[in-house]
């Protein structure tokens, strides 16, 4: 039950002194509690004298007030019950509110240490999750791990203290008595052991589910576009009906266990009550206890009680919570598998040539690029054809070490990649892909996204280059319009000339672009082009094309096909040659006689690069 809060102690260490004050307090709340039923007691065996035998225990001996009369008494017992209410209220109060703070704060930091492992995790665990699943995770996983911490520190902790006080006490007054009154709590015991592992089972499959839908929002929600130009409104519902079935049958379960459990716990503390009044009240009778130690024995059944049945219940929250940590502790305890070598140094600043020798690479097991041999020299232009499914972008995806190769290596200016430290590689290479992704915040934002505090000049040069600032003059807050999650409120040219101000405000020796202009209508493709053209300019360019005209400029093209190099020339050799780049599907030209429209006009391109 502990051993995921133990995993969790260095979320929990800061809050050391706030813990240990939450837990002092509680305790002395569970004394105040053990106390609260003496008073009425000493009112009515010594106040009221209903029997001969007061002060048996030796009660007002060993506090002095024997020698008390009996208003003198019941002024004292009267004002010690309010002294011990209001300790108890107040410590009570203070010790929830140090504790579930507590809870809050050490929950807030987890959930920030989950995103910032699942930022670090490699591409390769993000493959295989589902974003529902990942979403859940730090979210309601983390809400059920706050519950049970909090429990544990608030409820389980004070209770378990108050049952070993009153018990200790019951034992010590009267032992027979306290064995009759301790005489269920071995089936209560049992049934918390009997239920656990069923409400734990319960609630990991109830997780799962709740992953279900969370992935099944998130793709449907993802792709509205597609989903509603193909009319598969009607498929995705049907599928979110099975899922949200499943969910709520794996709910159902947890129900019916949880219902049981609160009416059995109450049966069996009647079954306590019943044994304890049955006894005591014959011993009244005969004498061999007073009244007031009966009563106290009763308000301890209650004081007894209350905690097993907070207990029991517990059960739920406890498993619940255990099912959520060990979902946290999966993601925190996979390591990233892409990191810096032991004695990786700093990247120089890179001329920009680029090696692929002898590389090999697979995703889970099955190779997708074969014994692959590339070369980039330093601000030439080399572009990547091939099939659909060669692949084209598992192979520029080596290049900023998004994976790591399974044979060979990747050479950034004759130093194999894993040598150099990450970070310092990665922000000398930018990348535009088929179909950019922008970030919530404004425009700007976007722009400078990805580089180091860049100058309000270097953004608005990089925008005016990439053909971004026309369509953000038109705007009405202009650079500061915000941009809708994804980047879905702009047009896929709109998101394409922004990444490429990106790339240019990033300066990188190196630029990866994986067909950034497809599924662009001609207009579209030719702002982006001139945004492109911008942007090659004194960079190694390794470019994903299928566009003639891209082609046609390449220093070098390398033809793939099934995860090989099968050709390997300039555009009008491989076209002489009649191999497969000749009969590459997809092969588009755009008619050289073709005009830009005037505004798209190529600007003269300052002497030494544009920032
Ligand atoms: N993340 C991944 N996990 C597992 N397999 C993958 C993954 N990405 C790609 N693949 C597989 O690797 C192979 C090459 O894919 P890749 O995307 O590199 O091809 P491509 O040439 O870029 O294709 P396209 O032109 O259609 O974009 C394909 O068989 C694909 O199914």
């Amino acid at each position: 039950m502990f051993l995921p809060l133990w995993r969790f102690r260095r979320s929990m260490a800061p809050h050391a002194r706030a813990l240990t004050g939450g837990v002092i307090l509680v305790v002395l709340a569970a004394v105040m509690q053990v106390v609260l039923p003496w008073p009425l007691k000493v009112i009515v065996d010594d106040v009221l004298k209903t029997s001969e035998a007061s002060d048996k225990n030796g009660l007002l001996r060993a506090f002095g007030a024997d020698g008390l009369d009996r208003l003198q008494l019941l002024s004292v017992a009267l004002a010690s019950l309010l002294v011990f209410t209001l300790v108890n209220a107040g410590a009570r109060y203070l010790g929830s509110r140090l504790l579930n703070g507590v809870g809050e704060r050490m929950t807030a930091s987890i959930r920030v240490d989950v995103f910032a492992h699942l930022q670090r995790l490699s591409l390769s665990f993000h493959d295989k999750q589902r974003l529902g699943d990942l979403v859940t995770r730090t979210t309601t996983d983390i809400d059920y791990l706050r519950a049970m911490i909090i429990s544990i520190m608030a409820v389980l902790v004070p209770n378990v203290l108050i049952l070993g006080f009153i018990a200790t006490i019951c034992l010590v007054v009267d032992p027979t008595f306290a064995l009759i009154a301790l005489a269920v709590a071995p089936l209560l015991f049992a049934m918390v052991v009997i239920y656990r592992p069923r409400v734990k089972a319960a609630s990991r499959a109830a997780r799962n589910k709740d992953s279900d839908i969370a992935s099944a929002m998130a793709e449907t929600f993802s792709s509205v576009r597609v989903m509603q130009s193909s009319t598969s409104e009607g498929r995705h519902e049907a599928d979110f009906r099975d899922r949200n079935g499943a969910r709520m049958n794996a709910g159902l379960r947890l129900v019916r266990l949880q219902s049981a459990l609160s009416p059995l716990v109450d049966v069996i503390v009647v079954l306590g009550t019943v044994l304890v009044l049955w006894f005591g009240v014959r011993r009244v009778l005969d004498g061999t206890m007073t009244l007031g130690l009966l009563l106290v024995f009763l308000a301890y059944l209650k004081a007894l009680y209350d905690p097993m049945k907070e207990l029991a219940k517990l059960t739920t929250v406890i498993s619940r919570g255990q099912v959520s940590a060990e979902r946290l502790l999966e993601i925190l305890s996979t390591a990233p598998e892409i990191i810096d070598r032991p004695g990786a140094r700093p990247a120089p600043a890179l001329t920009g040539a680029v090696e692929l020798r002898g590389v090999s690479f697979g995703y889970a097991g099955s190779e997708v690029l074969h014994s692959i041999n590339l070369r980039v020299e330093p601000g030439r232009m080399v572009a990547i054809a091939g099939p659909t499914g060669a692949g084209k972008s598992t192979l520029v995806s080596l290049i900023p070490r998004l994976y790591d190769v399974t044979q060979g290596a990747v050479l950034l200016d004759g130093t194999d990649i894993r040598d150099l430290q990450l970070a310092t590689v990665r922000t000398q290479i930018s990348m535009v892909l088929q179909d950019s992704i922008l970030f919530r915040g404004t425009i700007y934002d976007n722009i400078a996204y990805g580089s180091d505090h860049p100058t309000r000049e270097q953004v608005f040069a990089a925008a005016e280059a990439a053909h971004v600032d026309e369509f953000v003059r038109a705007l009405p807050l202009g650079y500061d319009t915000p941009v809708a999650e994804r980047g879905v409120s702009l047009s896929g040219g709109q998101r394409q000339r922004i990444a490429i101000a990106r790339a240019l405000v990033r300066d990188t020796p190196i630029v990866i672009l994986d067909e950034p202009t497809s599924g662009l209508d001609a207009i579209s493709e030719q702002y982006v082009m001139r945004g492109l053209d911008r942007l090659m300019i004194g960079r190694s360019v390794i470019v994903i094309a299928h566009r003639l005209s891209t082609l046609r400029r390449a220093d070098v093209i390398y033809v793939i096909d099934h995860g090989r190099i099968v050709e390997t020339g300039k555009h009008a050799d491989l076209i002489a040659a009649g191999g497969l780049y000749s009969r590459l599907d997809g092969l588009q030209d755009i008619p050289a006689n073709r005009a830009y429209p005037k505004h798209v006009a190529p600007k003269p391109i300052p002497a030494g690069g544009l920032l």
